[in-house]
Order: structure tokens, then C-alpha cells, then sequence
């Protein structure tokens, strides 16, 4: 301990016995462990405490670890991929359905992002724009029908049914809706829909217990063995009815698009294996809807909270479609302030809290204190570097009044470095374009329709709107954080 604390020159930080990764322990209890979400939880706290956007972390790890909140290191750091690549294991649990590009890091990496890339087209972002248009055309006729008020007891009973028939079509050419998918086909026993939802909400379990446990062991750990069951096939069925459909018609969702990059690929030795594609397939699946589905449950929540910010969105809304016409692709660049409005979430709530790298060799960084003092900080090689965006965004030296919902400040200047919800460099996040374009169109078609407010419930009356606010906005932790639960009322315009 005493010496991996001298190898940080006794870098002020946590000394704790466990650290915020270890998976045993994920709890946040003083002087035995930080807890896996203390960067939204203290948010700027330990690094206003400490007086540095840098802050160690000591404990049994054999190793230290760095913990970043400064902008222009966090965007060095980004960009070097040689001097500080990914720790491919903090990603083990998405590896569980085969290697993918989020867990591979050097020439592999490079290989897979390769095949990978072309998915993500502007004609894949036109796709997604539309089907999620449809969806939710679906949601408004065939759900709430000519209901004036909807009251749901939990947002994320609506953003993630919604991402999942988003990214079922956009991702993988399968068109469910809302009402039809709540049968298992023949020859399953769960539906994909919620082959999926379970699997990624329940992921950790997979790390936590053999297979065999799994499957002999609590109901929800069985529940969790076949819903891991039932998607693997799904995957695998999809995949083999691609490959087997006689007529390619041209479709833009990524598994055809990824698929056909792979046949098209000339260098036999750098086409994707079978697991490979498998495991790309299941993690675009895994970061394509958990995040999105997260951060608009965040945003509606966010909107509901803040009456006056959702009336200026609408009043914006209003001049940029005046006619009530229904918003299209077309006008993405025009709703800007739809996308000030997940940015701004983005800030408060990113989903992926921290991103972890490593230091592939002995180096040092220079840092100035917040009283002005410049000191170096020694880094040796296989530290553990967490950019703490989570925390980055809630500095107040670059984000005034750092915890006000503001989505105006993103229609104007801001410091871009001190913004990294989709990390960046070359490592940054391939699906953003997906992500951005279904949450503008989820924002503009439902706040141009409904307005959104807390559902009043018997026991809270008379709470305090910081009270309110500190409710609804509680914090799960799956893969990506999530409001543990807001209800909310959706009322006809
Ligand atoms: C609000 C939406 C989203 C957010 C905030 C987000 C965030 C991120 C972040 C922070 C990373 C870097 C992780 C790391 O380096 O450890 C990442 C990587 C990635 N994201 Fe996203 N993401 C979003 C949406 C999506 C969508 C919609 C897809 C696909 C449909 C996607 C696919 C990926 C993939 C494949 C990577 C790995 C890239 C690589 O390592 O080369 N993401 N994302």
C-alpha cells in the first residue's frame, strides 16, 4: 500500500482497502471503498475537496489508479491509443457473446473498427430517424390512442420499450411493434424484446457466477441463463437468415450493413469470425439502446422537473415547425435545440461515468493546483486511469452553475473538451450519430405533442422541489446509470 502510495508521489486521493472497481464490494462506505458510482454521486466533490482535477486512488490493487476531471489531459489522453490504451478487461462482461470492437484493443481493434465503421452511414441515420418516427406513430395511435393524459409509473417503462423496437429495426432489420411482440415465437420461450432487456440489465451475473450456478440457481438467476440462451440464438438466427436470403435488397441497419462490409472484405485474413460478428452484433445491440434509452429517461425527467426550460424548448420547437407538420430527417440541423436538450442531459447524467484507460509506460503529467501550485505527478506504466466525465462535467470552472438543467448553454459557446459523454479520439463512440439522431427525434415528436410533468403521488405532498428532484432523479446502475424510478404524466398539447 505504502508503496504503490510513493509511486504517485503520495498524490492526494482515496485510501481505501477496496477501490471503486472491485466487483465484490460495490458499495461507497468511508475508508473501505469510493463505490463503483461515486463520480455522479460526489459529483466535483473529491476533486474540489482535494484542490486538483487529478486525485489517486489507493488500495489492494497492486497497481494505483488516476481519477481525471481536467479537459485538455482527459483529450490528450484520448488521443494517444498506443501510450494509454483500453484495460480490455474492464469490459469482460461485454465479451460474453464473443469478441467485439469495444473489447479489443492494438491491431484487432483496428481490424474489427475497420469492418465496423461503414455501419454507421447517413443513410443508417436516416433509418434510424424514420423507424423511430413510426414507433412512435405506433405509441401515439395504437397505445395512448385519444387519451388526453398518460400517467406511467416509471419513464423508463416508455424509453426503453421505444430504443429497443429502434435499435430491433435500425440495428437488425426486425420490425416489432409495441403490441405484437408480447408472445414468444415458436420455437422460443422469451420474446427478443425481453430476451434483451434482461440479459443487459442483469450482465453483472454473468461475471459473478459460473454458468452452472446460473442455471441450478434462484429463480432470477435462472430467468437471467435462459434469457442468455434465448438471445444467443436469436443472434444466431438472424445472422444465418441474412447470410441465407437469396436477394440482397439493399437495407442500411447495421447487421446487413456489417455483414455485407465483412463479405465485401478482399483480405480473407482480416474478414470477422462467426463469435466475432456475433459479439459486434450483441454489443451494438447492448450500446445501442441502453444508453439512448437511459439518457431520454433522464431528459423527460429533466423536462418534467423544469417547467420553464420544457416551455422554451417548446416555444422553440414551434417556430422551427410552425405548421404543426411532423418533424423528418430533414430538419435534424434545425433542431438544435432538441440536441441542447440531450446534451444537456448527456452532461448532468452521462451513461458510461467514467472511461477507463491504462498508461502503457512510466510517464508523468504536470498539473496546476486550483490555489495555482504546479506540481508533477509520476504515472507508472499499468496505472488504471478512470476520465471521470461524470464528474469533468459538473467543473465548475468550465460549467457555470454546474448543476442547473440549462440546455441553452449548448446553443452557444462551450468548452468542447470538457464534454466527452461519447469519449473521443479514435476510441471514441462509433454509434453517436445513431444515439443523437433518435434522441432528437424522441424529444421533438413527443415534447411537440404532450407536455410532461410529475405524477402527483399520495405521501409527497408538500416536498420541497430539491426533495422532488433528489427523488426522481436517483440513480441505478446496470451497464449505464438510470433514474431508479420517475413517474410521470404526459399531457395532449
Ligand atoms: C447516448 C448515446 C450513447 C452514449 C452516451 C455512448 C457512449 C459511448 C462511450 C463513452 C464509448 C467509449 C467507451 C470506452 O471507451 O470505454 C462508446 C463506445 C462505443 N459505442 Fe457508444 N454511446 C451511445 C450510443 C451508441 C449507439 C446508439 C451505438 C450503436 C448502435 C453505440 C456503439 C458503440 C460502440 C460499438 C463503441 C465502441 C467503439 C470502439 O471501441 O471503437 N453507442 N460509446
Amino acid at each position: 500500500f505504502q508503496r504503490v502510495a510513493r509511486s504517485v508521489d503520495n498524490w492526494p486521493g482515496f485510501r481505501t482497502v477496496f477501490s471503486d472497481r472491485t466487483v465484490l464490494f460495490p458499495f461507497s462506505v468511508r475508508g473501505l471503498s469510493p463505490g463503483p458510482a461515486w463520480t455522479i454521486n460526489s459529483k466535483y466533490a473529491e476533486f474540489a475537496r482535494h484542490g486538483w482535477d487529478v486525485i489517486t486512488g489507493i488500495s489492494i490493487y497492486p497497481t494505483p489508479q488516476l481519477y481525471i476531471a481536467d479537459p485538455t489531459l482527459t483529450k490528450e489522453i484520448m488521443g494517444a491509443r498506443a501510450r494509454f490504451p483500453k484495460p480490455t478487461s474492464s469490459y469482460a462482461l461485454l465479451a460474453t457473446f464473443g469478441t467485439n470492437i469495444l473489447v479489443t484493443e492494438g491491431d484487432e481493434w483496428k481490424r474489427q473498427r475497420k469492418i465496423a465503421a461503414p455501419a454507421f452511414s447517413e443513410k443508417n441515420n436516416r433509418l434510424v430517424w424514420d423507424e423511430t418516427a413510426k414507433v412512435l406513430d405506433d405509441v401515439f395511435q395504437n397505445v395512448w390512442g385519444d387519451r388526453d393524459v398518460v400517467e406511467l409509473d416509471n419513464i423508463m417503462d416508455l424509453t426503453v420499450p421505444v430504443t429497443l423496437l429502434v435499435i430491433g429495426v435500425a440495428g437488425f432489420g426486425r420490425r416489432m411493434s409495441w403490441s405484437e411482440d408480447q408472445v414468444a415465437p415458436s420455437g422460443h420461450s422469451m420474446t427478443f424484446k425481453d430476451a434483451m432487456y434482461e440479459v443487459s440489465h442483469h450482465l453483472v451475473l454473468k461475471v459473478l457466477f459460473p454458468d452452472w450456478l446460473l442455471r441450478w440457481g434462484t429463480p432470477a438467476m435462472r430467468h437471467f441463463a435462459t434469457a442468455h440462451d434465448e438471445l444467443m440464438a436469436y443472434l444466431h438466427e438472424m445472422v444465418v437468415a441474412r447470410r441465407a436470403a437469396e436477394v440482397k435488397d439493399e437495407r442500411f441497419d447495421l447487421m446487413s450493413n456489417l455483414l455485407d462490409a465483412n463479405e465485401d472484405e478482399t483480405d480473407s485474413a482480416a474478414k470477422l469470425s462467426d463469435s466475432a460478428l456475433i459479439g459486434n452484433v450483441f454489443l451494438f445491440l447492448v450500446a445501442g439502446y441502453e444508453t439512448t434509452a437511459h439518457t431520454l429517461a433522464f431528459a423527460f425527467t429533466l423536462l418534467a422537473l423544469h417547467q420553464d426550460e420544457q416551455e422554451a424548448f417548446y416555444q422553440n420547437l414551434k417556430s422551427v415547425l410552425p405548421t404543426d407538420r411532423e418533424p423528418t430527417y430533414e430538419d435534424f440541423s434545425s433542431l438544435s435545440y432538441s440536441l441542447a436538450v440531450m446534451n444537456e442531459t448527456l452532461r448532468l447524467f452521462p451513461p458510461v461515468l467514467a472511461i477507463p484507460k491504462e498508461s502503457a509506460e512510466d510517464t508523468a503529467f504536470t498539473l496546476t493546483s486550483h490555489t495555482g501550485e504546479t506540481r508533477t505527478l509520476p504515472v507508472p506504466a499499468q496505472t488504471y486511469i478512470a476520465l471521470c466525465v461524470a464528474s469533468m462535467h459538473r467543473n465548475p470552472r468550465f460549467w457555470p452553475e454546474p448543476d442547473a438543467f440549462r440546455p441553452a448553454r449548448f446553443l452557444g459557446a462551450y468548452n468542447r473538451d470538457a464534454f466527452q459523454p461519447f469519449s473521443g479520439g479514435p476510441r471514441g463512440c462509433i454509434g453517436r450519430g445513431f444515439g443523437e439522431t433518435e434522441g432528437v427525434a424522441v424529444l421533438t415528436k413527443i415534447v411537440a405533442r404532450y407536455k410532461v410533468e410529475v405524477r402527483e403521488e399520495p405521501g409527497w405532498e408538500g416536498e420541497t422541489f430539491e426533495r422532488r428532484k433528489e427523488r426522481l432523479l436517483r440513480c441505478g446502475h446496470s451497464l449505464t446509470i438510470f433514474p431508479e424510478r420517475a413517474p410521470l404524466v404526459f399531457r395532449r398539447r
